[in-house]
């Protein structure tokens, strides 16, 4: 059998710890599948001490991530200590300059610096590998960009953040409230390190941008996103969403449109009936429509120390053999220049959710605001009556531009008989 192929990993929490099991556990087969061993020779994280399951002993300890790069018996880097700028921006960038391969799970990295560091790997001919960034352990990076390679793939969406589809389930099943649920899901171990990224949609968002560069080939290009998270959501939209016959997501969607590509995050009503509203709990899905292929979904968990260890591990494998196609699915020169589309153009039912006072004309002054931006209702829902007290409404339009509903947003949440700023989810029928 040829030579192992070195490995360091800079990084051993969740993650590292999850790898540094697999590549024991599984050795054997990972090596027939490799065509030859994979072993970790060097580490670094921050306590040399603590207990990770898996002894450390005997591998090249240090305390600068960076100085891997430049350590001559390693082959290949992986990344696993996260965040887009400091140390694994200059890890990333240490081990392009030494002529090595690089392994990451980082997807803010690979959102905000991916089309530097994928040409940077380029010109010197290594491999920059990310199937763990997106989705953890479903192997969607592969599915699109050489699964799905001979498409032209029109769309691709998902539920790409665990931690939100939890909260958003439990609220769903146990009618509980979001801070509550959340608290939950730190618990539990799911949540990023600063919740934020997961609750305001940015880690989906990071996630997003990756999806999108791969299944529009073209360079990645995270700060064209639209981001919403999941706060403002209540257990009050939630049981409407039951009775309208859809289910609240966090979707991350993108879309080739005549005008260039679409790219958002936001919660969603989707039918209860279409699969990816079936995704409960921490679980991910992702969703591509291809031309010859037609629609294509994949789900599984996106975190947690094994699957993104599988995920790191095949990444691992195909270096290994020697296996890679070029970040974005085509060498740089070949990349599409499609432009984006900015969110206000979007087009789409919506459901706006509103505090009112419950007293007569109240609607009409509503209604008034709509009928003046040609904005038309499907329907519209009271539950409950008490006089002088604010009560839930809600207004369902047909196909509305976004431009011309964030203006009803504006001009309805200042009538003085709207209690709070509306709340406005979009609603997706396909
Ligand atoms: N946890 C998951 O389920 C999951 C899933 C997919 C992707 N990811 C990504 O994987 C990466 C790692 O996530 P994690 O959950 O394992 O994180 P973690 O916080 O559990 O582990 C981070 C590790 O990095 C080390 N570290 C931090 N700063 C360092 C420094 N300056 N020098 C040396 N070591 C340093 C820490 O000591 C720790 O060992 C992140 O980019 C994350 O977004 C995580
Ligand atoms: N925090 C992420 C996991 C890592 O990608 C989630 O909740 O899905
Ligand atoms: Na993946």
């Amino acid at each position: 059998m040829t030579r192992p192929l070195s490995v360091a990993i800079a990084g051993l929490g969740t993650v590292g710890g999850g790898v540094l099991m697999m590549l024991r556990d599984n050795a054997d087969i990972i090596a027939a599948r490799a065509g030859r061993p994979i072993a970790v020779t060097a580490v670094s994280a921050r306590d040399r001490n603590k207990d990770r399951g898996v002894p450390t002993a005997g591998l090249r300890w240090y305390d600068d991530p960076v100085a891997l790069a430049a350590d001559p018996a390693v082959d290949v880097v992986v990344e696993l200590i996260g965040g887009s700028e400091g140390v694994a921006l200059a890890l990333a960038e240490a081990t392009f300059a030494a002529g090595k391969a690089l392994v990451t799970a980082n997807k803010a990295l690979l959102a905000v610096h991916g089309a530097a560091l994928a040409a940077s790997a380029e010109e010197r001919g290594v491999a920059l590998a990310f199937e763990a960034a997106v989705a953890g352990g479903i192997p969607v990076i592969k599915a699109l960009r050489e699964g799905l390679a001979g498409n032209h793939v029109s769309a691709v969406a998902g539920i790409l953040n665990g931690t939100c589809n939890y909260i958003l389930t439990q609220m769903r099943e146990r009618g509980r409230e979001f801070a509550e649920v959340l608290a939950d899901a730190q618990k539990l171990g799911y949540a990023e390190a600063d919740p934020s990224f997961d609750i305001d949609g940015i880690d989906a968002a990071h996630k997003l941008a990756i999806l999108a560069a791969l299944a529009f080939g073209r360079p990645v290009a995270f700060d064209q996103v639209h981001v919403e998270g999941i706060r403002r959501i209540s257990a009050v939209d939630i049981a409407f969403a039951n009775e309208l016959g859809y289910r609240i997501k966090l979707l991350g969607i993108a879309r080739q449109t005549e005008a260039g590509i679409e790219a958002r995050v936001h919660p969603c009503m989707v039918p209860q009936t279409v699969p990816i509203a079936r995704v409960d709990g921490v679980f991910n899905a992702v969703v591509a429509e291809g031309d010859f292929v037609g629609r294509v979904m994949l789900q599984g968990r996106g975190a947690g120390a094994g699957p993104t260890a599988s995920a790191i591990v095949a990444d691992l494998i195909d270096i290994a053999r020697n296996r890679f196609t070029p970040v974005w699915g085509a060498s740089a020169s070949e990349l599409s220049t499609a432009p984006s589309v900015p969110m206000s153009s979007h087009v789409g039912p919506y459901y706006m959710r509103l505090m009112v006072v419950d007293r007569p004309g109240v609607i009409a002054d509503v209604t008034a605001v709509l009928r003046d931006l040609g904005i038309s209702l499907e329907s519209m829902l009271q539950r409950g009556r008490s006089p002088g007290e604010a009560v839930p409404v809600v207004l369902v339009t047909h196909e509305t531009k976004e431009s011309a509903m964030r203006e009803a947003v504006e001009r309805i949440g200042r009538l003085p008989t709207v209690m709070e700023e509306p709340t406005l989810i979009r609603i997706e029928t396909e």
